[in-house]
């Protein structure tokens, strides 16, 4: 008899970074210099094509290699094994990852673990969607409510969400999944750029970004703020002069300001007319946001980059403190905690708007906000994708942008999968653009 099973043989971890602070991409009030990095992971198999599994955690540079070494001890656990003892029950799979006796002291699920874990389950639901033949969003497109409720962890979760109530969503959602996939396949998701708006960028260039990116068809555009109000008022003027009052506008803090100082900022920063301010303070601080959301309405208050977990979410939901729920693929753990947090997200009617600023983020998030749009939340109002114009010609499967939206995906897998030469230029230390 055939053998169907793929057993994962190996798991390899690499250390890539992109020196991106030389040009101050990506730069930000609370993050100057960033390199965007990832920790890199790589599962072998036995598959009769050579099908591997990829995933990565974003990290900002020094400090990746932490990440890597988190990978290397969540590797045991399933190195050796076949992936269709994971894909029989995904819930368990991510129970066992997170659920590691001795790893789980480093979290609870939760930094750099969490980060890894990240890494590691991405990378298993990479090479299920490759051996199914599918884009990820399409592999969970096609369960059915059932299967997909099967694949999340209800654990702590379950006094704002219920798997029984989590079905009902996914119900109402099921009978018309078609039609929306059709949509999303003719007009793709509708996406902003941040890429005008890194701090670190003179004025020149930003009013050149503002220009390209207005021609290119975004109708959002999100600003760095935080580092010098003053500035942040002389920059907000130059960009609304460039974009006009049509195009939505948006603020990121990077958790700059303390909790009053958020709330007389934003009063001051207010006649720019901001839909959301992002990160603007602690992403721990609950209470604090929710006080922020109070004084800055209608402003709408955005985090999640940096959300260390599904309880985190919840908590923002249930306290009011979110108008805008940022998703980010590998902060937390992988596809499977972040249907939990879309699931939370559509209960308490909060739109979900992905983080996707850092290398391979833009690649993952499109295939998150897709199935929320499919199989979810069921729209798009309020919704955007975050993009920005960094990194993508190191992928295989790079997002395709097109009149400011993304067009889904067709090959198989997660579009995480980066060329090989890449790994090889990019490695840290020894890449050669490093040495
Ligand atoms: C350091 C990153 O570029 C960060 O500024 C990204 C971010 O906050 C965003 O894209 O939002
Ligand atoms: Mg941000």
């Amino acid at each position: 008899m055939e053998n169907t099973k793929t057993v994962i043989l190996d798991v390899v971890v690499k250390d890539i970074r992109f020196p991106t602070s030389r040009y101050l991409d990506g730069s930000d009030a609370m993050n100057p210099d960033p390199d965007y990095s990832a920790a890199y992971v790589i599962l072998k198999t036995d598959h009769r094509e050579g099908l591997e599994g990829h995933g990565l955690t974003f990290t900002i540079g020094r400090g990746n290699e932490l990440c890597v070494a988190a990978v290397h001890a969540l590797a045991p656990l399933i190195k050796g094994k076949t992936l269709e003892s994971f894909t029989k029950n995904m819930g368990a799979f991510w129970r066992m990852i997170t659920g590691d006796s001795q790893l789980r002291w480093l979290g609870p699920e939760k930094g750099i673990i969490h980060l890894a874990t990240g890494a590691v389950v991405n990378a298993v639901w990479d090479l299920y969607a490759k051996t199914e033949g599918k884009p990820l969003w399409k592999l969970l497109a096609d369960m059915d409510p059932e299967q997909l409720v099967s694949c999340i962890d209800f654990t702590y979760i379950t006094d704002a969400l219920t798997p029984k109530e989590a079905l009902e969503i996914l119900d109402k959602q099921e009978k018309s999944k078609k039609y929306r996939i059709e949509k999303l396949t003719k007009k793709g998701y509708p996406a902003y750029t941040t890429s005008a708006g890194w701090l670190g960028y003179p004025d020149g260039k930003m009013r050149n970004l503002c220009r390209e990116a207005k021609a290119a068809g975004f109708k959002h555009m999100k600003i760095k703020v935080g580092a010098d109000l003053q500035d942040d008022i002389r920059r907000a003027s130059i960009i609304r002069e460039e974009i006009g009052d049509d195009l939505k506008l948006m603020m990121d803090a990077n958790q700059k300001w303390d909790v009053d100082e958020a709330i007389s900022n934003m009063a001051a920063l207010r006649k720019f007319n901001p839909w959301w301010i992002e990160e603007p303070t602690s992403p721990d601080d609950i209470l604090g946001h929710a006080r922020i959301a109070r004084a800055v309405d209608p402003i709408k208050v955005a985090t999640g980059e940096h959300c260390q977990n599904r309880v985190v979410f919840k908590q923002l939901m249930q306290a009011n403190a979110i108008g805008i729920c940022q998703i980010d693929s590998c902060r937390v753990g992988g596809v499977n905690e972040i249907l939990a947090i879309l699931l939370m997200a559509a209960k308490f009617n909060v739109p979900v708007c992905p983080h996707a600023g850092g290398v391979g983020l833009c690649e993952y998030v499109q295939h998150l906000s897709m199935l929320d749009y499919i199989a979810i939340s069921g729209t798009m109002e309020d919704r955007i994708i975050e993009y920005v114009d960094h990194l993508h010609e190191h992928f295989y499967d790079p997002v395709v942008i097109k009149n400011g939206a993304y067009m889904p995906p067709e090959l198989p897998g997660y579009s995480i999968t980066m060329k090989e030469q890449s790994l090889i230029d990019y490695s840290f230390p020894d890449g050669k653009v490093w040495r």
